[in-house]
């Protein structure tokens, strides 16, 4: 079935034809050898200028300026005359993007709005993103996406991503390469099963592909074109998505076991077999159940990390250094408690541990100094024979079980409370007023997306706490007045972390991602914090500076990867930075027209006049 393509389905799903797809002859086929040979008129780093007409430089979003095209370019491009007369800068335009944002009242709105302009002008998107970072991260990313996702259905107006369905298992490389881009690097690929705190969102998950790859691009540079966003739809199990007639995935319950497991299997092979083996793998909201299991089983083998588990282990850590720097306390001089053990608790545990492993401490000692508690109650010893799965029991205390979290909290008198359990409101004001007098500095992160999710709000936190906590959430809360102070909390939350990451996977040619490299990142976020934003309660550097701390991971990885012979991009650049940033994206236009050159001087331009050709006959 899949064997052979039609050409207008190569060069005609995404965008508009240009000249060369309306010479195909849309009713012939490829044979999937020639098909390898695809044609794309504006994909990859290079865009050749004769395979694009007219109209398409306002239609294809990587090409459109819109006003911005000069009246050389409009008349040169065939483009004269299909837009008002007037001429406007980048700067022009991007001022009334605020203005057009700022009409909206809802955010659902403001995000359909970027939606529309992210396909409309690429680069325009991406500079007003990059740019208004501290106002727009909040429409693109948590919480409004997730309001995206629930609303899915009824928003969805055009393609964005690949749908991979569990009915194109043995077909998942021809429809991987139906993806007209040639150069993907980079892959945010989720099953939709725990998107954010809100759970099984099943084919809706697609707005956090898209959001996070948009965060890859705006917060790290990387190339727009690189990036793909997936859905692996094997279902869903929301009983009220199934019964929505505007769900757009399969209708049905998710596939589990041997047969969900051989289709993720045939995925990793596929991106493998078309955009190679160092292109990296993002898992994101996959539940619990499989999102350790597939680590565990790819990462040893795949350009593959987990950032619910890994990034958002990361951001915690990086946090938690910061603290250090108020509270004086090293990691293993602290009490930790957690609310949820889950991917994020667990990847933020053992980060702590191997942290406190390199300030001395024993793996034993160290773990002893972290409670938690799932949605059964304390991981207690007596739970071992029960139901703690496997990472669970390195916890498991040797405490009665108990499901009291206040009493808790009130019995081992922790310094630091972390939440990540995906429920709002359980820092109750008993939990944080006791956290204050346990702690002159209590540190209390609800790290729960999206921000109806958080385990307690920042002015809750700083309240009951007499302005003393140091507060992180995962989603963003604005400043809070106690008394003369204005605290501005900082967002504990893993966009610091994986597109620096991911920058310096890219640019390192690492194939297998260790726990280092996510300490590295940790490290150099909290190197990034000043003594002024400390002393405003923010224990993470504005969200603006972003773009300069991931290069400053990057960077870093990269060291890292040549120190520890895993780089494998050769010869080493000699000037890392200049060698990170030529590979950056640049979101400010340029010109559309085919560079004129001047021939080089020498005697090559020298035309010798023709000598009249001898006749020879006559
Ligand atoms: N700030 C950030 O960067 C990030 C934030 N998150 C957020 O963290 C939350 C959890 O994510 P993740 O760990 O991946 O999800 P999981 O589903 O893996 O984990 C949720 C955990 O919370 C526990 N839990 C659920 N309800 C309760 C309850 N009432 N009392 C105690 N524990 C409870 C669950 O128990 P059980 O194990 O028994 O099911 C589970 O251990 C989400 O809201 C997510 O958005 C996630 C990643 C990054
Ligand atoms: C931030 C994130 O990755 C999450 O909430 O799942
Ligand atoms: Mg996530």
């Amino acid at each position: 079935m899949f064997a052979s393509v039609p050409r207008s389905f190569i060069t005609g799903a995404i965008r508009s034809p240009g000249k060369k797809a309306l010479l195909l002859e849309a009713s012939k086929t490829l044979s999937s050898e020639e098909s390898k040979k695809e044609i794309h008129e504006v994909s990859g780093d290079v865009i050749c200028p004769s395979q694009v007409m007219g109209i398409d430089h306002l239609r294809d979003p990587r090409l459109n300026k819109g006003l911005a095209f000069t009246l050389e370019e409009r008349q040169a491009l065939g483009i004269h005359g299909l837009q008002p007369a007037r001429f406007k800068t980048q700067e022009e335009q991007l001022e009334l993007c605020r203005i057009s944002i700022d009409r909206y009242q809802e955010d659902l709105n403001k995000y359909l709005y970027l939606t529309e302009l992210h396909d409309r002008n690429e680069k325009l998107f991406f500079r007003l993103l990059t740019e208004n970072i501290e106002a727009l991260m909040p429409i693109v990313y948590t919480p409004t996406v997730g309001l995206a996702c629930q609303k899915f259905g009824l928003i969805y107006r055009r393609p964005r991503g690949l749908f991979i369905t569990i009915n194109d298992i043995g077909h998942v490389f021809e429809v991987l390469r139906n993806w007209p881009e040639p150069n993907v690097r980079a892959i945010v690929v989720t099953d939709g099963e725990r998107i954010l705190g809100l759970g099984d969102l099943g084919a809706c998950g697609m707005g956090i592909p898209v959001g996070k790859l948009a965060l890859y691009t705006a917060l790290a540079g990387i190339k727009p074109h690189e990036c793909l966003p997936i859905v692996l739809d094997v279902g869903t199990n929301n009983q009220n998505l199934l019964e929505d007639p505007l769900y757009v995935g399969l209708r049905q319950k998710r596939v589990t076991g041997k047969l969900y497991d051989d289709f993720v299997d045939e995925f990793m092979e596929a991106v493998v077999r078309r955009y190679g083996q160092n292109t990296l793998i993002q898992f994101e909201d996959f539940a619990n159940h499989n999102a350790f299991r597939l680590l565990k089983k790819y990462r040893d083998y795949y350009c593959t990390f987990n950032d619910d588990i890994q990034g958002t282990a990361s951001v915690a850590v990086s946090g938690l250094m910061a603290c250090k720097r108020i509270t004086g306390k090293k990691f293993s001089e602290n009490t930790f408690c957690f609310l949820g053990a889950g991917g994020a608790a667990l990847g933020i545990a053992d980060l702590i541990v191997r942290a406190m492993v390199l300030e001395g401490s024993s793996i034993e000692d160290a773990r002893s100094k972290i409670w938690m508690m799932d949605i059964d109650g304390l991981l207690a010893k007596e739970r071992i024979e029960g139901n703690l799965d496997g990472h669970k029991k390195y916890y498991a205390k040797d405490h009665p079980p108990t499901k009291d979290f206040a009493g808790l909290v009130n019995e081992i008198r922790p310094s630091v409370l972390i939440g990540a359990s995906a429920t709002g409101g359980a820092f109750t004001q008993d939990i944080l007023t006791a956290m204050g007098t346990f702690n002159d500095r209590p540190v209390i992160f609800a790290l729960s997306n999206p921000t109806a999710k958080a385990e307690c709000t920042a002015e809750q936190a700083y309240t009951f706490t007499e302005g003393r906590c140091i507060f992180a959430s995962g989603s963003p809360f604005a400043p809070v007045k106690i008394g003369n102070t204005l605290f501005k909390p900082g967002q504990g939350n893993n966009a610091y972390i994986f597109p620096g990451v991911a920058l310096g996977i890219l640019t390192s040619g690492i194939h297998h991602i260790s726990e280092d490299v996510f300490l590295i990142a940790a490290e150099t976020v909290a190197e990034n914090v000043s003594e002024d934003d400390l002393s405003k309660g923010r224990i993470y550097p504005p969200l603006r500076t972003i773009r300069e701390v991931s290069v400053q991971i990057a960077i870093k990885i990269i060291e890292y990867a040549y120190k520890e012979r895993i780089a494998t991009v050769y010869p080493k650049p000699e000037d890392l930075r200049r060698y990170v940033e030529e590979r950056q994206y640049n979101h400010n236009y340029e010109p559309s027209l085919p560079q004129l050159w001047q021939w080089p001087k020498g005697p090559y331009i020298k035309t010798r006049p023709m000598e009249p050709a001898k006749l020879t006959h006559k």
